[in-house]
């Protein structure tokens, strides 16, 4: 967050004292009340507008002694002057931020403190909205044991949460929760998104994300160290042939994949392969019948790699099995001079010297096992530091990683550029043979030109739309199927039908610290 930090600094120096907080404080009490009007549904007689719900809303601040709590206490103060009835609970009766407590007195807002057992519990327990302003980029570690019970309190009593800034208790760098944290339904983010919004396991206790403009733009850095692409970034990279493309021109992607136990994985990559713009798609193994037989478009051939023919790129791994012959085949691969994308099967044993010898590019695209062997390590460290797991590969395998998961990381071995975070996708994804559909598409657009950072993030944003627009619940067939609709949604060439199954935020401000 120092980036957050020095950005904050040089457009404080320029601006009267206070002026970011009150911005913050105004967006977060306007989403407040947006959260309360619509959890009143629908107009009555009694209710005639959608807006009367915030008078007499009861609201609850959890207030911490920084400047977190402080946007908290000034927001409070402007939902009590529209009538709501707001309570704060201060954790550091003698620390909370002195102006915006005495805003919030100023306007007849109560207070209390944890030790008022039951009067917190009651206010809990009938609170219509709960503001989480316990922490926000100054937390460190897991919540305090005093913070801790206070956030365990309100998870019991079940009322909504906004967090502001972050859900208190994640990690604002890294997206690591240590110990507990706050679930929030919305949270009010300021100037701009933190990666712990964007990264699980902490993205999953943010809930919904508002970003409110504080002016902070024009002082952040212009290369941010965590970024994602919106639709119309993927609809820039992705390959339209003019009218003088051939299938060569268009890119020909070889699929090494599937085996005897395995063909299902060949079908479903070639499935993949077929829909990510390439011009043609050859498939080498022991599958080739199981192949033809779902799509005869595809040019078959049983021997080696070696010997299928041109190809602008190759995906090796899918299914292959553990078979020593499997590591010959990826070694084979490796030794072409195009891009090779390695996956499931094909990362077992990979060399990182081998690797960084190779002038093409190599994307590899493991889940968080798979990573983890990779890496030495276990599958629980890499699920919890997502972001640290996807730089150290990518940096000692010298290759782009495609790290798969409840939030699919991207990041290219330059370590000057952003990582990518997918915010398309949904937890319906993780099924059967889903990431050979995913490697087949990225093989394929890697063949068509794109640089492999580029290749894994459309392929990504692609597969996760897919993901939400087949129906529920996806399989891998299906998913593949439902890739043309996600093409047409990114480019606007069509409608798709469905949701977005994103947790991204509304607004189109991605680049983060
Ligand atoms: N700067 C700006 O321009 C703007 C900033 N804005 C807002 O300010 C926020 C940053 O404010 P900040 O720097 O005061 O830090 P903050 O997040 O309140 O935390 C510090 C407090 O937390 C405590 N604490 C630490 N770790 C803890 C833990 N594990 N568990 C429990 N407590 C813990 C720590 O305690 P201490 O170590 O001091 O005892 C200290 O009291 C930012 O997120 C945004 O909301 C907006 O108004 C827009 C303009
Ligand atoms: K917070």
């Amino acid at each position: 967050m120092e980036t957050v930090r020095a950005a904050e600094s040089a457009l404080m120096a320029r601006l009267p004292e206070g002026t970011l907080m009150t911005r913050a404080a105004a967006g977060l009490a306007a989403a407040c009340a947006t959260l309360l009007a619509s959890a009143a549904g629908r107009p009555t007689r009694d209710r005639p507008t959608r807006t009367a719900r915030l008078y007499g809303a009861r609201v609850a601040l959890l207030v911490g002694s920084g400047d977190n709590g402080g946007d908290a206490l000034y927001a409070g103060a402007r939902l009590a002057r529209r009538g709501a009835a707001v309570t704060a609970v201060l954790l550091s009766p003698e620390r909370a931020h002195p102006a915006g407590l005495a805003a919030l007195v100023r306007v007849g807002g109560r207070v209390l403190t944890p030790a008022d057992t039951s009067s917190v519990s009651s206010l809990l327990r009938s609170a219509d909205l709960v503001v989480d302003g316990i922490v926000g980029i100054g937390g460190r570690g897991g919540l305090r044991p005093d913070a801790a019970h206070l956030a365990q309190r309100v998870a019991d009593a079940g009322a909504p949460v906004v967090a502001v800034d972050l859900p208190s208790g994640v990690d604002p760098d890294s997206g690591e929760v240590n110990g507990p944290a706050v679930r929030a339904a919305l949270t009010v983010t300021f100037g701009t998104l933190k990666p712990g919004l964007l990264v699980d396991p902490a993205r999953t206790h943010a809930g919904e994300v508002h970003l409110v403009d504080i002016g902070l733009t024009p002082q952040l850095p212009a290369v941010p160290e965590l970024a994602a692409l919106e639709s119309a970034d993927v609809a820039a990279l992705l390959p339209r042939p003019s009218a003088e493309s051939d299938k060569y021109r268009r890119g020909v992607v070889g699929i090494a994949a599937g085996s005897a136990r395995y063909p299902g994985a060949a079908v479903l990559c070639v499935a993949g392969a077929l829909h990510g713009g390439a011009g043609a798609v050859r498939y080498a193994g022991p599958a080739g019948d199981h192949v033809l037989a779902r799509y005869p478009e595809t040019l078959v051939s049983s021997g080696s790699p070696h010997h299928a023919g041109r190809v602008q790129s190759w995906v090796v791994g899918p299914g292959l099995g553990e078979e020593p012959a499997a590591r010959e085949l990826v070694a084979e691969v490796l030794a072409t001079e195009v891009p090779v994308l390695v996956d499931a099967d094909g990362l077992r044993g990979l060399d990182p010297d081998r690797l960084r010898t190779r002038e093409a590019p190599t994307l590899l695209t493991p889940h968080a096992g798979e990573a983890a062997a990779l890496l030495g390590t276990t599958r629980e460290r890499v699920e919890s530091a997502r972001l640290a797991a996807v730089r150290e590969l990518s940096q000692r395998y010298g290759a782009t990683v495609l790290l798969k998961g409840s939030t699919t990381l991207i990041a290219d071995p330059d370590p000057r550029g952003p990582v990518r975070a997918n915010p398309t996708g949904t937890p319906w994804l993780a099924t059967a043979g889903s990431g050979d559909v995913l490697s087949g598409l990225a093989g394929s657009l890697l063949a068509s030109g794109l640089p492999a950072l580029d290749a894994a993030s459309a392929a990504a944003h692609l597969h996760g739309l897919a993901g939400s627009l087949a129906p529920t619940p996806p399989s891998a067939t299906t998913v593949a199927a439902a890739l043309p609709q996600a093409w047409a949604r990114v480019t606007g060439t069509g409608t798709g039908t469905g949701t977005h199954g994103t947790a991204s935020p509304s607004p189109s401000a991605f680049p983060l610290p």
